[in-house]
C-alpha cells in the first residue's frame, strides 16, 4: 500500500479545512457587523519557506473572507524604518493583525520587531507580553506552527497524558512553544537542540517525535521508535531528481514510514494547518480588539459579548 492511501499518513488538509470553515463563519458575521478582519504580512528580503507561507496566507485569507496585504521590504532596510512601518500599522484601525515573517536579515533584531507589534495585533503570540500566555495554560492564541503540530498529533487519538514526547529544535517560534503546549496537555517533554549529546538516543525513546530544524533527512528510521508518531515541521526547498524545485521536510519519510505508526507528509502536513491557525488567531485578535473597544467606549458589540 502506498503511504498516501494509508491511514497512518497524518494529512493536514482536512483539519485545515475544518478550521477555515469555522473562521469563515466568524469573519462573515464580523464583516456584517462592520468589523472586517485584515491581516498584514511583513516580509524582509527573500526566503523560499516564507514565499510558500505568504502565498498560502493570501489564498486561504481570500477563502475565509479575511483581508490580506503583503508589505515587502528590501533586505537592506534599517530596523528603525521597519519599526516605523509597524507603528503605522498599529495605529491603523483597519488593520487587525500583523505577522513578521522570519527570518529577517541578521542586521535587524527580530525581538525588537516582535516587541514593536501591538500585543492586540500580535496574531502569532510572539510579543513578549503574549508568549507567556502558553506558560499559564491560556491557549486560545498560540504560535501558529506549534498549535498546528499539536493539533495534528491529536488526530492520532493518542492520549497525551504522560506521553513520551521528544522535540528536535528549540526555536522561540516552533520548538519551545510546542514544549509548553504539550506540557499543558500532560505530556512528558524532552527538547533537543544542536548541543544535545545524542539526538538519536532521545528520539528513539519518543512515542511522539516533533522535528523542527530545517535540515532535510535529518531524522532517519534508526532514530525512530517502532510505532511512534512523527510530526515533521521542516519546510526546506531543494532541487529534486527531476531538476525541479520541491519542498521537503526534516524527516527521511522514505525510511521512517516503515517504522512509524503515523507520519506527517511534507507538503500536506503541518503547513496547511499553520495557515488556518494564523487566520483563526486573526479572528481571536479581532474579538479581543472589539472587547477592548467596548470596555473603553461602552459601545454594544455582539462578537465581544460572546
Ligand atoms: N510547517 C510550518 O508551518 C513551519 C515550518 N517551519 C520550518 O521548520 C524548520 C525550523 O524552523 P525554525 O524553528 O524557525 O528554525 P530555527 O533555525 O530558528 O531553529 C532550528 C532549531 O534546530 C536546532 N538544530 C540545528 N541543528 C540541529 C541538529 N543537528 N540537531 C538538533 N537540533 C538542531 C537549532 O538549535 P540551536 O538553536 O541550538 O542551534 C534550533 O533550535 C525550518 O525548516 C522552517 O522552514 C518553520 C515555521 C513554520
Ligand atoms: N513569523 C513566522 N511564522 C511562521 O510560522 C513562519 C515564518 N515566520 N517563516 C517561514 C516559516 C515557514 N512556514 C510555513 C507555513 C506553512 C506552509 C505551507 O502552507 N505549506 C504547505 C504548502 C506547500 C506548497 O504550497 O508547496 C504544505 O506544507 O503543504 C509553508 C511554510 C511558516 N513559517
Amino acid at each position: 500500500m502506498s503511504l498516501s492511501d494509508d491511514s497512518r499518513y497524518l494529512r493536514g488538509g482536512p483539519v485545515a479545512q475544518r478550521i477555515i470553515a469555522s473562521v469563515r463563519e466568524d469573519a462573515a458575521i464580523a464583516t456584517a457587523e462592520g468589523f472586517p478582519a485584515k491581516l498584514i504580512s511583513i516580509t524582509v528580503g527573500d526566503t523560499a519557506a516564507v514565499d510558500v507561507y505568504v502565498r498560502n496566507q493570501r489564498a486561504k485569507a481570500a477563502l475565509a473572507g479575511i483581508g490580506f496585504e503583503e508589505r515587502r521590504f528590501p533586505a537592506d532596510i534599517t530596523a528603525g524604518e521597519l519599526e516605523a512601518a509597524i507603528h503605522g500599522l498599529n495605529a491603523d484601525p483597519r488593520v487587525t493583525g500583523i505577522i513578521i515573517q522570519r527570518p529577517v536579515p541578521v542586521h535587524i533584531p527580530i525581538k525588537t520587531l516582535q516587541a514593536a507589534v501591538h500585543p492586540l495585533k500580535d496574531v502569532e503570540g510572539m510579543h513578549p507580553a503574549s508568549i507567556g500566555n502558553i506558560v499559564y495554560n491560556q491557549l486560545d492564541l498560540a504560535p501558529c506552527t506549534a498549535a498546528a503540530s499539536v493539533e495534528l498529533l491529536k488526530e492520532t487519538g493518542l492520549d497525551l497524558k504522560g506521553l513520551e514526547v521528544v522535540i528536535v529544535g528549540h526555536s522561540e517560534i516552533v520548538g519551545k512553544p510546542i514544549a509548553f503546549l504539550l506540557m499543558s496537555e500532560g505530556a512528558t517533554v524532552t527538547v533537543c537542540h544542536h548541543m544535545t549529546r545524542s539526538v538519536a538516543a532521545h528520539a528513539r525513546r519518543a512515542d511522539a517525535l516533533f522535528v523542527a530544524v530545517g535540515k532535510p533527512r535529518l531524522i532517519k528510521a534508526d532514530m525512530v521508535k517502532p510505532g511512534a508518531a512523527v510530526i515533521d515541521i521542516g519546510i526546506n526547498a531543494e532541487i529534486g531528481p527531476d531538476g525541479e524545485s520541491r519542498i521537503v521536510g526534516d524527516v527521511d519519510a522514505e525510511s521512517v514510514k516503515d517504522v512509524a505508526s503515523w507520519i506527517t507528509p511534507v507538503p500536506g502536513g503541518v503547513g496547511p494547518i499553520t495557515v488556518a491557525i494564523l487566520l483563526r488567531n486573526t479572528m481571536v485578535a479581532l474579538s479581543r480588539q472589539r472587547a477592548r473597544y467596548q470596555a473603553t467606549y461602552g459601545a454594544p458589540d455582539k462578537l465581544a459579548a460572546e
